[in-house]
């Protein structure tokens, strides 16, 4: 195999968050949660609101999309001081990826419920667990559980644990995804290394960077050519020859969209089209906002479906989640010694 260059061809689990929003705003505007539960009550007609005051704060919570640097500060304090380490990669794993997490020894567990201002998981797959540990020399921390746009969480809260890591000391991040195949050579159990994204919410509007900047994380205007690191894509693949699976690894572009629905036939002949070559609903808004405050990223897919192009009638061609994790599953032990290799490859050098 080659090596890579820049050109590269090659709401909750108890159901509080039913009714979010995902841009951070409510017709409920500022109120304090209880003056609506209280208004809930009233049957005066003008509002049919059946939460209870406990899913009103948790709407609220939800809906709370600013994390201000002091408040990420007090998160980061609280994981340093309680896992007594101070992590320098940070691993985010994807769907059905949760044993990314399970190789980490000497592990302290986070459950998300029980760190201060950290939303919860609610997908399938993502078991809501921030793990600090060691990996193969290094302090790693690794997210048991992302959070998507679809959530009904904002983008800047997907990716607000991204910041945690930062004021942690992480200064490399690995994000995983379980993705869909756009690109015809691409098999299930494949590995996609990220070299480029396509930010379809981008062209939509949405940024994790929305709102007012804070030059203490990183500049109003990044650049991300470049956003993820070549040494490490190439890294990757000399660890996948070593592994006798290149002929199973590619180097391509993923696209986020909002999900929760799979594509239509039309949207994955457009995506093919603006050169994509697998989607999922995750990802780039955590490289965004690694990237704006200069963390090095290394990202990959696993192909968990094929995306055809061809108009079919048959059901077994649908994507389906189930179908995602039990592929994730089948591949998690190729998935784990990728990156326990390739942070070894990092403790290494430093
Ligand atoms: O991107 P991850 O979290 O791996 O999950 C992917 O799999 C789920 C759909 O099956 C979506 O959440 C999609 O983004
Ligand atoms: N959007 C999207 N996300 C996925 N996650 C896993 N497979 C897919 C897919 O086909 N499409």
């Amino acid at each position: 195999m080659t090596g890579y260059n820049s050109k590269g061809d090659v709401a909750t689990s108890n159901g509080n968050h039913r009714n979010g929003h995902s841009n951070g705003s409510s017709s409920n505007g500022d109120r304090p949660a209880d003056d609506l539960a209280q208004e809930n009550q009233t049957d005066n007609g003008r509002i049919q609101c059946s939460l209870t005051p406990e899913e009103l704060r948790a709407l609220r919570v939800l809906n709370e999309d600013t994390y201000p640097y002091e408040v990420i500060q007090e998160i980061a304090d609280f994981i340093v001081k309680g896992a007594g380490m101070r992590p320098k990669i940070g691993i985010i794993c994807g769907s059905g990826l949760g044993s990314l997490a399970d190789i980490i020894q000497d592990a302290k567990i986070f459950e998300y419920e029980k760190i201060p201002n950290f939303p919860v998981s609610t997908v399938e797959g993502h078991a809501g667990k921030l793990v600090v540990g060691h990996l193969e020399g290094a302090i790693v921390m690794a997210m048991q559980g992302r959070f998507h746009f679809y959530e009904g969480y904002p983008l800047a809260k997907c990716s607000m644990p991204v910041r945690v890591m930062k004021l942690c000391g992480v200064e490399y991040l690995f994000a995983t995804n379980a993705a869909g195949g756009i690109n015809p050579k691409f098999a299930v159990g494949d590995i996609m290394l990220m070299h480029d994204h396509v930010n379809m919410l981008g062209f939509a509007g949405n940024s994790p960077l929305q709102g007012p900047n804070d030059p203490r994380f990183g500049p109003r205007f990044p650049a991300l050519v470049n956003s993820y690191n070549k040494d490490l894509i190439n890294k990757a693949l000399e660890i996948g020859k070593s592994m006798g699976i290149e002929s199973n690894m590619h180097v391509g572009v993923y696209s986020c969209l909002g999900g929760p629905t799979y594509e239509t036939i039309a949207e994955l002949k457009a995506l093919r089209m603006m050169g994509v070559d697998a989607v999922g609903m995750s990802t780039v808004h955590e490289v965004i906002t690694a990237r704006h405050c200069d963390m090095k990223v290394f990202a990959f897919s696993l192909i968990t479906n094929k995306c055809s192009t061809e108009y079919s009638d048959k059901k077994d061609e649908e994507a389906n989640h189930d179908e995602v994790m039990s592929v994730a599953k089948n591949r998690q032990k190729a998935c784990c010694e990728l990156v326990a290799r390739l942070v070894r490859e990092i403790h290494a050098q430093s």
